[in-house]
């Protein structure tokens, strides 16, 4: 049983095949930027931070044995494969933030005249493999922040101290674990959290049709760890909360807008209309990376819409009636007015805060 999501070492790239889980562990070898398209737009690896970290190494390996005879020719080459990687999934922003700031680095190395085209290839190379530590360090700081709103909001409802709160019970949706990340994960990196701080009592996790992220990820992880955990149907969200005294529903995002509007997988805006029914704290789990102040609200987000066969089939066997029509969005928008909080790195911010601090973090 693997967690380790990325494999890379200087010149190699495995990826842990995630079509095959939980039944296979298999490693695939990503051998440059075509390699890197490929098991990306396929979801053999998936997940908005892996899918950056993935198609940024596949560059690195890619890059790694070639010379290039002028600094121009390798800015050039970068800018192009960043571009095409970009591609493979529209949704998640992590990707387009990744090739922005790697092109920007591209850009100010062809300027300095102090560096030749070998110390550029290597700064280049150390920028892409530093995202592997920062992924992990990121939500690290994400569990910590989330794990300490979760508590201090169930010690305000009880008129109780925040140190005394716990333990709880949390929903999640999709997979937002190692399997999505460089390590530790995002929404499951809260999870971590509680549990390492003794303060989870039980975990719910979504089946989250029709890729099962949740059936056959998540529940790997929280089996892997050992934690209180339990599978549920997408469709029993509005009976668990009744039910279950479930203190807060904690999810990823593939891309946060300045106003808070938050895509994240199919069925998250359900979930979040739900807690609301029901009030309980809703909250977005994201990185910087996933947030994106280019775009003022959820409408302007492209939401990816993926084959048929994902819904009609479960791997060979046909599911669903020949010839029926599908429509297949792998994501949803859930509004600002129903998030409690976004869970950052830097910090848990309201929504209608966010664009103001983040701005303010990215200019300090
Ligand atoms: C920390 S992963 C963020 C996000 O990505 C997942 O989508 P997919 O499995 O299609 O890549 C899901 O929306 C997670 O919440």
């Amino acid at each position: 049983m693997s967690l380790q999501s990325i494999k890379y070492s200087r010149g190699s790239l495995d990826i842990l095949d995630q079509l095959l889980l939980p039944v296979q562990s298999k490693y695939v070898a990503v051998r440059g930027v075509e390699d890197g398209w490929k098991v990306i737009n396929k979801m053999q690896v998936r997940g908005a931070p892996a899918i950056a970290i993935v198609g940024c190494l596949s560059l690195a390996v890619e890059i790694y044995p070639e010379e290039f005879e002028s600094k121009k020719r390798l800015r050039q080459e970068v800018e192009g494969k960043l571009n095409y990687l970009v591609s493979a999934r529209p949704t998640a922003v992590n990707m387009k933030i990744a090739a922005d700031e790697l092109l920007a680095l591209a850009n100010d190395l062809t300027k300095d005249e102090t560096i030749d085209v070998a110390g550029m290839k290597e700064r280049f190379l150390n920028a892409t493999e530093a995202m592997l530590e920062k992924d992990i360090a990121d939500n690290q700081a994400i569990g910590s922040h989330g794990a300490q709103a979760i508590l201090k909001r169930v010690a305000e409802a009880a008129g109780a101290q925040t140190g005394t709160a716990g333990p709880v019970r949390v929903l999640t949706h999709c997979n937002t674990g190692s399997l999505a990340t460089a390590g530790y994960g995002t929404a499951l990196g809260v999870v971590r959290q509680l549990a390492e701080l003794g303060k989870l009592e039980h975990v719910y996790c979504t089946e989250t049709r029709p890729y099962n992220q949740g059936a056959r990820l998540t529940a790997y992880e929280l089996v892997h760890e050992k934690f209180p955990a339990t599978l549920v149907l997408d469709s029993m969200v509005a009976a668990l909360l009744r039910a279950k005294n479930v203190a807060g529903v904690v999810v990823g995002a593939d891309r946060v807008a300045a106003n808070g509007d938050t895509a994240n997988k199919i069925g998250t805006y359900q979930i979040a209309v739900v807690a609301k029914h029901h009030g309980v704290p809703f909250y977005v789990a994201a990185p910087l990376t996933s947030i994106d102040l280019a775009i003022p609200g959820g409408d302007h987000i492209i939401i990816e819409e993926r084959p048929d066969r994902e819904m009609t089939h479960v791997g060979e066997h046909r599911i669903a009636a020949p010839g029926i029509n599908c429509w297949n969005p792998a994501f949803d928008v859930t509004p600002a007015s129903l998030i409690t909080g976004i869970i950052t790195e830097r910090g848990v911010f309201k929504p209608e805060e966010l664009k103001e601090a983040i701005t303010k973090l990215l200019e300090s």
